[in-house]
């Protein structure tokens, strides 16, 4: 039988790099989701013990391990139902010697992180079993809207539904997307951290925990706290088609940190304090103590503070820098949202702006090469289907 989950993307709204160093974050998730499906396959009669094979749909591209390959690198694994054990050093050497045997385009060389913590996840949930996982994804990859996050949590979320650790309804017999209870959840992001651990080496855990639970959510070392928002905030996202990769952005953050340590520990600290004031000003909103146009111009303002501290930690882009510049033009505030670099700038969109404004700032954005589209923001997070 298919298992399928689907995981969204999110954006971070303040907070981003400083919340892997113990700052206050906020973010929401987002409708563009990552779908991934497991269909168990039986042992080949004849002592052939098969292969786990996947395919990413979106590159068009589909790899495979045979099983017995599988268990020379890794030992007998026999899958685990509980919570998760860190992917070791040796293992980590022996997923990597995995990835050698398989053909990535040098284009597509990027891919081999989420393949690596493919191969951890299934091998470390199931055992060496043979299987088909298929991934699709609505989200720009590499780009900050939490591709790496929702491909660990829609993996995560159908490998232990497939291996029966954590539950749904023995299926109706109609597609439907259910939501798992509150443990289930837990159990699944904690294994999507892990995941996310391989891609993005020292994860804060605000991105697996947004596409888990979903909604919008204030994250502070481990700890999350969900935010009412009665008038969820409109945001245009500008994917400035410039690659970056999360893992060298949040290193380069970590290496100025240590040479300006002093320094940098205020511009936490700014951080912090900023995303406090949004949060609060969220929840005020959220019980009418605050007038949505004046609650837009806090946010507005928060976030245009939050971006001049991420040009402090080294990760705007001058194609970011030009977004900034472009909606100026038109009154319109916006930040990178995500590890920065090159990748998606957030434009707040005030509940009164005109549509034609935002048509022609849109219009302006795509004469640069950039490509703009409206999110919802603040929904679900992990669903479950079984076919
Ligand atoms: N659908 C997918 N299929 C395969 N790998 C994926 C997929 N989505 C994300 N990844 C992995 O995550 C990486 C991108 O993660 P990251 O640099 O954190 O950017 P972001 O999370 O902002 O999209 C990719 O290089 C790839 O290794
Ligand atoms: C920069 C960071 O704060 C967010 C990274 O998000 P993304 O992978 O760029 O979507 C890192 C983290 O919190 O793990
Ligand atoms: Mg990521």
């Amino acid at each position: 039988m298919e298992v399928r989950a689907r995981a969204p993307g999110k954006i971070i709204l303040v907070g981003e790099h400083a919340v892997v160093h113990g700052s206050a974050a906020v973010a929401a998730a987002i409708d563009l989701y990552t779908t991934s499906s497991i269909s168990l396959l039986h042992e080949g009669e004849d002592g052939d013990a098969g292969a786990v094979e996947l395919d990413l749909r979106d590159s068009d591209l589909v790899f495979s391990w045979p099983c017995s390959r599988l268990r020379r690198a890794l030992g007998e694994v026999s899958g685990k139902a509980g919570a998760p054990t860190p992917c070791s050093p040796d293992e980590l050497a022996a997923i990597a010697k995995l990835m050698e045997d398989q053909e990535i385009p040098e284009a597509k060389i990027w891919l081999s992180a989420g393949l690596s913590a493919f191969l951890y996840l299934y091998t470390s949930i199931l055992g060496c079993r043979p299987g088909k996982a298929v991934v699709t994804s609505d989200l720009p990859i590499g780009a900050g809207l939490g591709s790496s996050a929702a491909f660990c949590v829609s993996m995560s979320g159908a490998l232990l539904t497939a291996a029966g650790t954590v539950g749904i309804g023995g299926g109706s017999g109609v597609e439907e997307w259910e939501l798992f209870g509150k443990d289930d959840l837990e159990l699944v992001n904690q294994w999507a951290f892990q995941g996310e651990k391989i891609i993005h080496g020292k994860p804060s855990g605000i991105d697996n925990s947004v596409s888990t639970f979903g909604s919008m959510i204030k994250f502070k070392k481990g700890e999350l706290t969900n935010l009412k928002s009665r008038n969820p905030v409109k945001m245009l996202i500008t994917d400035t088609r410039v690659g970056r990769n999360t893992k060298a952005l949040v290193a380069g953050v970590s290496e100025r940190a240590s040479r300006h340590p002093d320094a940098m520990a205020s511009v936490f600290h700014a951080v912090n304090s900023i995303s406090e004031e949004l949060s609060s000003i969220v929840e005020l909103a959220a019980e009418d103590e605050i007038a949505i146009t004046s609650k837009e111009d806090k946010l507005a303002e928060l976030m245009e503070m939050n971006q001049g501290l991420l040009q402090c930690m080294g990760v705007s882009h001058s194609s970011i820098e030009t977004v900034l510049r472009t909606t100026l033009k038109y009154s319109l505030v916006s930040k990178l949202t995500g590890a920065g670099g090159g990748g998606c700038v957030l434009t707040l969109i005030p509940t009164l702006s005109a549509n034609i404004v935002l048509e022609k700032v849109a219009t302006e954005l795509e004469s640069h090469g950039f490509r703009c589209f409206k999110v919802e923001v603040g929904g679900r997070g992990l669903q479950v289907c079984r076919g």
